[in-house]
């Protein structure tokens, strides 16, 4: 095998923690001596061994003049655990293959020259960018301080959410609900607007065959018009309600539990605005934001350019009638500035759709 091929496997084992690992991104490392793996392992846990550690650790005194493949370059500094740069020193490997830098501007390349210092090969950019897409959430929440905006939603092939009548269920095939389900066990949050709470009284949790785990619920509710029977407000999962200023203190203490937080934020224009939304959800550590609609909430996504990653699930199926689309919000006047989406993929769900791509930011 060779530096591709290690560090493919490398990526693979890191790509196995996603979504257990927030707010640190998702790290593997490999120790081939000789041609034979003589370690591996992958950064399991927030405040647990990085993956360069645990590596090390199982290759022992085989680590000796061998390389060792890590997708992210080894840190240098202090954080909850000592830096592997200089465990990385010590365990007396020749050589260092990383994928990517550190995008941290504080750190970026200090591990690497820390180890070249120490008289060591390092070879940087080995599959770089499938690295960086992996932790395309990390480098987003690292580099703009707010969490990774992942809009989802699911409409019929003449482009509406729900019928004229509001009915929406449903719209797509139970193998494609559960994929949504796959996303929302990635996610730290979930976010909808009050609109959805009361047309469908969603439960906004996991529910997989393996169980999964539930994010924390955002509901957006200016004025805290969501019923106390709403099932989101259940003990299952965490609940936060985002109002305005003026929401009733009343109402606000009688929503408040053990599981249900209320948090006020300045309106735009009579919306929650959104840029402070996020700066409040980066702050309780959410770094990777599922955003499941309705139209308003998306099309106001959108319209603050804070949208990262979209996955729209088309079902070939024709509701006709006047029902709402997956957007609504200002929008653009002229078809010309419309968000460009780039590096789209296509999945398929029994017969559904799902459309995947990333808004064009020049
Ligand atoms: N109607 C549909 C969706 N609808 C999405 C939201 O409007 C629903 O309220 C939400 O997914 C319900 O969450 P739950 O209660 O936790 O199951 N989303 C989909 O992918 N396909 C659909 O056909
Ligand atoms: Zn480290």
């Amino acid at each position: 095998m060779n530096d591709q091929q290690f560090m493919k496997l490398a990526l693979q084992i890191a790509s196995a923690t996603n979504g257990r690992t927030w707010p640190n991104p998702m790290v593997g490392a490999v120790v081939v001596n000789n041609g034979q793996i003589v370690g591996m392992g992958a950064h399991l846990k927030a405040g647990e061994p990085h993956a360069e550690v645990h590596a090390l650790n199982m290759a022992g005194d085989k680590a000796l003049g061998a390389t060792i493949y890590v997708t992210l370059e080894p840190c240098s500094h202090y954080g909850r655990t000592p830096p592997c740069a200089d465990r990385v020193i010590q365990s007396g490997v020749s050589r260092v293959v990383i994928a990517m830098l550190d995008p941290n501007p504080l750190v970026a390349g200090q591990g690497a020259e820390r180890i070249r210092q120490a008289g060591i090969e390092v070879v940087t950019g080995v599959l770089e960018s499938e690295a960086r897409r992996m932790n395309e959430v990390w480098l987003t929440a690292i580099t703009k301080r707010r969490p990774f905006v992942w809009m989802k939603a699911a409409m019929t092939l003449d482009g509406k959410i729900a019928a004229r009548t509001g009915d929406s269920k449903w719209i797509t095939s139970e193998s494609a609900r559960q994929e949504v389900h796959r996303y929302r066990d990635q996610a730290d949050a979930i976010l909808v607007g009050i609109g959805t709470v009361l047309a469908d009284d969603p439960q906004l949790t996991t529910r997989l065959p393996e169980g999964g785990r539930s994010p924390v619920r955002v509901i957006l509710d200016t004025h805290l018009r969501i019923p106390e029977s709403a099932r989101v407000l259940g003990p299952e999962a965490p609940t936060i309600l985002v109002c305005g200023p003026n929401a009733d203190p009343a109402k606000i203490r009688s929503l408040q539990s053990q599981t249900v937080d209320v948090l006020q934020v300045g309106l735009d224009n009579g919306k929650v605005n959104l840029h402070q939304l996020l700066d409040q959800l980066y702050r309780r550590q959410i770094t990777l934001l599922l955003v499941e609609g309705g139209a308003e909430v998306h099309g106001s996504f959108l319209d603050a350019e804070l949208i990262d990653k979209v996955t729209m699930f088309v079902a070939p199926k024709l509701i006709g009638g006047t029902g709402p689309s997956p957007l609504a919000g200002n929008g653009f006047s002229r078809m010309s500035d419309a968000v460009q989406l780039q590096n789209i993929s296509v999945e398929m769900f029994d017969n559904d759709l799902a459309v995947t791509g990333y808004p064009d930011r020049q």
